[in-house]
Parts: C-alpha cells; structure tokens; sequence
C-alpha cells in the first residue's frame, strides 16, 4: 500500500474485530444489515447501475457491494481492513455474485482509475478518516464527469448524539463503545461545502430513520440523525 495517510489504525482495527460476525444480522452490524434494503434502493433508484462501473469506498464486509452487484453494477469495492476484504470475499461464494475486493484505500483508488466510474459509493465512511475533505477530494477524483456520487453519514447534533452513541452504544450495546466519536460527524451544509470545493453537484438529500427496537429503517425528511446524499460530479 503506498498512499493511505488519511486513516485511523485504531479505527481499522476497531471494524476488524467485527469482521467475523459482518454477516451476521443479529451481530454488531445489525443497523447496517436493517439499513442496506433503503440505501440500495436509494442508490438504484436514482443511478443506472445495470452494467455500470461502481466503487463502493470503505465497504466493510460487503453488504452494499453485493446488493450493488446484485442490481447489475460491476463492482469494485475496497476497505482497508484486510480481516473484512477476506469475510467479503469469503461471503461472495454464498451469495454467487461477483463483486472484485481490494485492500486499497480511496487515494489509491482515485490515483489508479481516476475519473472512471459511473457511480462511487460510499456510506458511513467519511466520518471515521481524518480528514473528511481528502476523502471526498479521492471520491470526485474516481468519478467520471457526469458520474454520481451517494454517501451516507450521522449529522453533528445532539439527536445523533443521543441515537448513535448513547442509544446505540451505551444503552442498547449494538455497537462497541467507542465506534463513533461525536466531533467527527459532519453536518450536511458541512458535506456540501466539501462537494462544492471537489466539483460536485448536490442533487438529493434524505434522513434514514432507523428503529432499533422495530428494526425499522426508511427514508426521512428529517437529516437530524443518519442521511443519506446524491451529488453529481461537474467537471
Ligand atoms: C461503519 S463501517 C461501514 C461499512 C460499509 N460502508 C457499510 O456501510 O456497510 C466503516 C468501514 O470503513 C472502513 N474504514 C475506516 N477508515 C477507512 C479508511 N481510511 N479507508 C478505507 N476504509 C476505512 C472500516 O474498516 C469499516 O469497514
């Protein structure tokens, strides 16, 4: 690996340890697996993925990749967790889709293909790196001109506060204490101003609301808690 300064060790290893039980519904990545069905059908809904050329950034273990794949789209998806590029991998001879994983990071992506894919993906990911704004600068780098780019985080207020680290960490112990770290979410003005600066284009924004306890998840207009954007690359 030669160009990945804008991650966090710890956070790695934080997600590796949950590698083993990724694919597990009821395990740690419970509110990824009661999410996925909206933001794949967000995503589907507004690109054409049949054939088209996708990278899912920061993919974990793989459950946006393969709805992807299963929706048509060749997928390339990179995490830097070697343990969860291995369970993705592993998980593809379930599911008998196709989806090509690499140990990567975005700025060797973006520096390998750049302005090559159709659509680039990357759901709650931006707030676990250093720097945000480098993330979205590789994000744009990947993207065709015209190309569009879904991306998904938890808003900085106090109702995400609540939900994400104290409901979700303290309370109902779905998650690790520690995954999230409050000053590192982003507020949506905030994710545009980085758009705006890397040459893309907000087209859409939704809340995702999810339940917990019903295991309900669904679009919102209500962005306070988790949301998921669309923008278009300009130039
Ligand atoms: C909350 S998980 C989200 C996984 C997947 N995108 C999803 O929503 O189902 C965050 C993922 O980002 C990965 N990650 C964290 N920092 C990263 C970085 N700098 N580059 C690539 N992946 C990173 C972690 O290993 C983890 O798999």
């Amino acid at each position: 690996m030669q160009n990945n300064t804008n991650v966090s060790a710890e956070e790695i290893s934080r997600f590796e340890k949950l590698a083993a039980r990724w694919w597990d519904p009821d395990g740690e990545s419970r509110p990824l697996h009661d999410l996925n069905p909206v933001r794949a059908a967000y995503v589907a809904g507004r690109a054409n993925l049949r054939g088209a050329k996708v990278a899912d950034v920061g993919c974990g273990g793989g459950l946006l990749s393969e709805a992807l794949a299963r929706a048509g789209a060749n997928v390339t998806a990179i995490d830097l967790g070697e343990k969860l590029i291995q369970i993705a991998k592993l998980h593809l001879f379930e599911s008998n889709v196709q989806v090509d994983y690499r140990v990567q990071s975005s700025t060797e992506l973006a520096e390998a293909e750049p302005a090559s894919f159709d659509v680039v993906c990357c759901m709650e990911l931006i707030e676990h790196v250093p720097d945000p704004a480098e993330l979205v600068r590789d994000l744009s780098a990947m993207l065709k001109p015209g190309g569009q780019l879904f991306l998904s985080t938890l808003n900085r207020t106090p109702a995400a506060f609540g939900a994400a680290i104290v409901g979700a960490e303290y309370l109902m112990r779905l998650l690790p204490r520690g995954t999230h770290h409050y000053a590192q979410f982003l507020k949506p003005s905030e994710v545009a101003t980085m758009l705006r600066r890397f040459d893309l284009e907000l087209e859409d924004i939704k809340g995702l609301a999810y339940n917990p306890l019903t295991r309900n998840a669904s679009l919102s207009s209500s962005t306070a808690v988790n949301y998921v954007l669309a923008a278009r690359k300009t130039a």
